[in-house]
């Protein structure tokens, strides 16, 4: 969008590198639009966060924005299959650009509103993906804190598709009244411990896992395990009772194993939840032609090379073909 002058409101930074275009949607700290890079015609997603969100009373905090730049150069060095890639940070007085990888598959969210649910299998090899992006993010200290089917993204319209996780890492900046918003949406993913401790609480790395559960329970079943709709307890009592089940009706077709992980990831107290190294050594996810599947999609130059060639092995090709080259001289 241009003002009357031609000028697109952007700063210099950005409108010198990027053309943005049509916005693809909202994330969690703002609008996200299509960017086309200037020369190659990449193409990316482009967050745009207004500052305002980190002031009090108007004010940015130089302080807050300065851990937030810290956290978007922590991000930046995060690198894996399965979480979106920060192309670019462009941070200004009033805005802060996020240049971030495009995926054009949508979210997750509405693929399953599309579906209604996925197949057990299908559910297992997008599940192993997330457990095995949130547990690189564990490993680097990251807690993603906003784990929700709108977070997983989708590299393309197939149902088996690699996946990618978005809008992590931040939440913990923003400021109360993002976190009153955190509180006045619905609170069907979040932890027990959020609702008990109103988000004061060190949030640990397990809320994470409990909300992957909840993610994996809506996969399965096409509904979500605790919801505003019940009329004989309100949502935030379900969470913290950890009220929910699986009812023969919706869940015959699903194993007793898979239905065995999410109970061990949707325990009330965090303690007892399963670390992400525990959910991916759980029988559910001992699957050798899903993770085959899942590792394809994750790493395709790596499919396109065939079978890994152990050392020795590689040496009595070369001295192979030497030999025949000799031969063939001769
Ligand atoms: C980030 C990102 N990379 N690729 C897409 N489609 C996004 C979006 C996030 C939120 C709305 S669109």
């Amino acid at each position: 969008d241009l003002t009357a002058n031609g000028d697109s409101g952007l700063p210099a930074e950005l409108s010198e590198k990027y053309t943005l275009t049509r916005t693809l949607g909202k994330g969690a700290c703002g609008e996200v639009k299509l960017a086309f890079a200037k020369g190659s015609c990449d193409k990316f997603a482009c967050k745009l966060i207004s500052k305002k969100k980190f002031s009090v009373g108007g004010r940015t905090q130089m302080n807050l924005s300065s851990q937030v730049m810290g956290e978007v150069k922590i991000l930046k060095a995060l690198k894996h299959p399965c979480i979106i890639g920060i192309e670019d940070v462009i941070d200004t007085p009033d805005m802060l650009y996020i240049v971030l990888e495009l995926v054009e598959g949508g979210e997750l969210f509405d693929k399953i509103i599309s579906i209604d649910k996925y197949s057990e299998e299908t559910a297992k090899m997008l599940f192993y993906q997330m457990a095995v992006a949130i547990k690189y993010l564990h490993d680097q200290g990251i807690t993603h804190r906003d784990l929700k089917p709108e977070n997983i993204l989708l590299a393309s319209d197939e149902l088996e598709t690699l996946i990618k996780v978005t809008d992590f890492g931040l939440s913990k900046f923003v400021d109360a009244g993002s976190m009153m918003k955190t509180f006045c949406g619905t609170p069907s993913y979040l932890a027990p411990e959020i609702l008990l401790t109103a988000g004061s609480g060190a949030y640990t790395k397990a809320i994470d896992c409990w909300s992957l559960g909840v993610i994996l329970f809506i996969m399965l079943s096409g509904y979500p395990p605790f919801s505003d709709e019940r009329k004989d307890m309100d949502l935030p009592k379900q969470i913290i009772g950890g009220h929910y089940s699986f009812p023969q009706q919706y869940w015959e077709d699903v194993s007793e194993t898979a239905i065995d992980l999410m109970k061990k990831m949707m325990v009330v107290d965090p303690t007892k939840r399963l670390t992400f190294d525990q959910v991916l050594a759980h029988p559910w996810l001992q699957d050798e032609a899903m993770k085959e599947k899942a590792n394809n999609l994750m790493y395709p130059e790596a499919e396109s090379m065939g079978p890994p060639v152990a050392p020795a092995a590689k040496r009595k090709i070369s001295d192979a073909a030497s030999e025949a080259e000799k031969k063939r001289k001769t």
